[in-house]
């Protein structure tokens, strides 16, 4: 082909797609045709700093939902040897449901997070082909451009928005390599019914409709569509947004043909007239095809946000996130479930867990479930703040000691944390205070998986998951040079990041959730409910200390709170203090808080934070503080000029890992 610059013929044919795929690696990605090729963009030798950054752009709740919604499918895929990958619009890999499928081009290992399956980066694939055509594609084994895929099949498929952009990409890899049309038949299906459920979260206003063939006949043939038609349309009757199946009961249309057209037009019925309808109106599209169309008003129940399109931390959500009180009971916290998930998965291959986020998302809590639910459930948990042990014993603890081999170690001698958690989980918490000097010991102990106890000459061998968190950056301490970087790279075998509360949208159903949970425990069955202005500061806190701050705070006001409704007037001031509404707090009293109270949550914007205020500004500094002696409280409060007992006051007050402790369940 490359010789001739036609595709190959006779014996040789190849379909006119793959000879297309083939030329663009050829002629646009200028990739070397000798078939043994390796990805340039390797996520094993990327830079640290720009894997995060992908990282943090791409692992946040958006892809927590969708990989939710995927992890639905594993029941299909169960006893099946197909591997289902879930990408960003570029191709990387931000989800995988692993069926052990080893695919290493040039020995790189793809099926991994962050691997770049791009077209540009390694030749046609079904899900980098799909990326760029923004079309399903499926290759055969040989069909594929790399030697590594030759025993395979590929396919993919994009995942579009109501508004037909392009979200996010979703593959297959199976081991029969003649499979493609078929692994494409099931995506297809997959991903339409992944657009169906992504439909609500794009939409803030406006009414939604649902359509269904009309024809009696076309239905009970089952020929009736499996999904169902969606359109999204504005108060004022335009068309906003449709799926794949709309835009086919409407007559064939594209998204380009309906969108900005009016909904009278596309399907002979007047937006007013469906809303005043209490069912199913029946109407006529443009072609003839007969309808049954149902309207609901789409609001702040349906609408969970727009966080379907990555987002810078910190950057506001693209629709109106309304406040109100959640109203289902029904809620599960994908988030945690999606991490819960990833992490009990690793566990069969013993993969090193890394656990990151802020202080009291939740990291605790994740190890805990995973050790509950996981594949080491009847053996011991055995964690480790190693923020809270002496210097000196910490080596002791992690590795034990031979009787009498120094100054008051127990005559009989004792194991250390290591053999204590053999055949289940040693969870290091705060693994970034750990001293340079003991991660060269833990590195040795990782890598040979035997412990020398103090004091003894006689190796022990263990067999341990290792579970790792910090709310540190171990990056920038890599860069800095205090933390080892080959110790980073052991523990970080696959990252977990949860998010904090603040960039959560679906906080607010958390909070109902932690809300029910804490009467549960109390024993009450009469509930004290939150009075939607309080719902609104909810959702408008910045919550600094994320969970375990809201657990302080509904433990307060169930105490507090003397009738069945939690009014404003109960939030406990320092609560207040956060949303910087007072301005002098020693001042200020309890009525002027509420005034300003009420002024703010007339306010229609939920994500403004008044800037200013003493408290918000002491809070601030105490977590810059923190953040730049990462973490080292004697640091921060030398660089605060205050004591270290008043920094873990403040640290208390503000809801910044306050407790400081030795954990260990055997
Ligand atoms: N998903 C959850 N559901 C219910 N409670 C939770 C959840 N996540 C965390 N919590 C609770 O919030 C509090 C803080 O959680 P946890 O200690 O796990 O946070 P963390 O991220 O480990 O914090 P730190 O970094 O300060 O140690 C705990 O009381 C925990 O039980």
């Amino acid at each position: 082909m490359k010789q001739s610059g036609q595709p190959p013929s006779g014996a040789d044919w190849v379909r006119p797609r793959v000879a297309e795929a083939w030329a663009r690696c050829i002629d646009e990605h200028h990739l070397p045709p000798g078939l043994d090729l390796a990805p340039r963009n390797n996520p094993a030798t990327a830079s640290p700093k720009d894997f995060e950054l992908w990282r943090r752009g791409w692992c946040g709740a958006f892809a927590a939902t969708l990989s939710a919604m995927v992890y639905d499918f594993r029941s299909y895929l169960d006893e099946s040897s197909v591997t289902l990958l879930l990408s960003d619009t570029a191709g990387r890999l931000i989800y995988i449901l692993d069926a052990g499928l080893d695919v290493r081009p040039g020995g790189v290992r793809m099926v991994r997070i962050g691997a770049d399956w791009s077209e540009a980066e390694i030749g046609n694939t079904g899900i980098g082909t799909a990326g760029l055509l923004k079309a399903p594609a499926a290759f055969n084994g040989k069909e594929h451009f790399a030697r590594a895929f030759h025993p395979y099949a590929t396919a993919g498929c994009p995942i579009l928005a109501p508004d037909g952009g392009l979200k996010a990409l979703v593959g297959i890899v199976t081991d029969r390599r003649d499979a493609a049309s078929l692994i494409l038949g099931f995506l297809k299906l997959a991903c339409q019914l992944l657009e169906e459920k992504l439909f609500d979260y794009f939409f803030s206003s406006g009414q939604l409709l649902r359509l269904r063939n009309g024809d009696v006949a076309e239905n009970s043939s089952g020929r009736a569509g499996l999904v169902e038609g969606r359109i999204a349309v504005s108060e004022d009757g335009i068309v906003k947004g449709a799926n794949q199946s709309a835009l086919e009961l409407v007559g064939g249309l594209t998204r380009e043909q309906i969108l900005g057209r009016s909904l009278s037009s596309l399907i002979q019925v007047e937006i007013a007239a469906l809303t005043e309808s209490k069912g199913e109106v029946h109407v006529l599209s443009e072609t003839g095809r007969p309808l049954r169309v149902e309207s609901r008003r789409l609001g702040p129940e349906t609408a969970r946000s727009s966080y379907l399109s990555p987002r810078k931390p910190g950057s506001r959500p693209l629709t109106n996130e309304k406040a109100t009180a959640p109203r289902s009971a029904e809620w599960r916290d994908s988030i945690l479930d999606t991490a819960l998930q990833k992490a009990v998965n690793l566990q069969v291959q013993k993969i090193p867990l890394l656990i990151t986020g802020e202080s009291g998302v939740g990291k605790d809590y994740l190890v805990r479930r995973l050790h509950a639910c996981g594949s080491r459930s009847d053996r011991p948990l055995v964690a480790i703040n190693c923020a809270a042990i002496p210097r000196e014993l910490i080596e002791s603890e992690l590795f034990g000691y031979e009787g009498g081999s120094f100054t008051g170690a127990r005559s009989k001698g004792r194991n250390g944390k290591f053999v204590d958690a053999d055949k289940g989980i040693i969870f290091l918490d705060e693994i970034g205070d750990m001293p340079l000097d003991l991660q060269a010991t833990l590195l040795r102990v990782l890598e040979s998986s035997e412990v020398v106890p103090i004091g003894g000459n006689r190796p022990l061998s263990v067999d341990v998951q290792v579970v790792a968190a910090t709310n540190c950056s171990l990056q920038q301490m890599v860069q800095k040079g205090s933390f080892r970087r080959d110790l980073y790279y052991r523990l970080n075998g696959v990252q977990l990041w949860l998010p904090p509360l603040r960039e959560r949208p679906d906080r607010l159903q958390l909070i109902a959730q932690l809300l029910r949970q804490e009467h549960q425990s109390l024993g009450l069955t009469a509930e004290k409910k939150p009075s939607d202005e309080v719902w609104r500061l909810f959702f408008k806190h910045p919550w600094p200390g994320n969970i375990r701050e809201v657990r302080n705070v509904l433990r307060s006001l169930i105490a507090v709170t003397r009738g069945h409704v939690i009014e404003v007037a109960d939030l406990p001031r320092d609560f207040l203090e956060e949303m910087s509404l007072v301005s002098k707090p020693l001042a200020a009293s309890r009525f002027e808080t509420e005034d300003a109270l009420r002024h703010e949550v007339a306010d229609d914007d939920p994500h403004r934070i008044e800037p200013g205020g003493l408290a918000d500004w002491e809070a601030r500094a105490v977590r810059t503080a923190l953040t730049t002696s990462e973490g080292n409280v004697a640091k921060a409060a030398r660089a605060l000029g205050i004591t270290r007992a008043t920094l873990y006051h403040k640290m208390a007050r503000y809801g910044l890992r306050s407790d400081k402790r030795i954990i260990s369940k055997i």
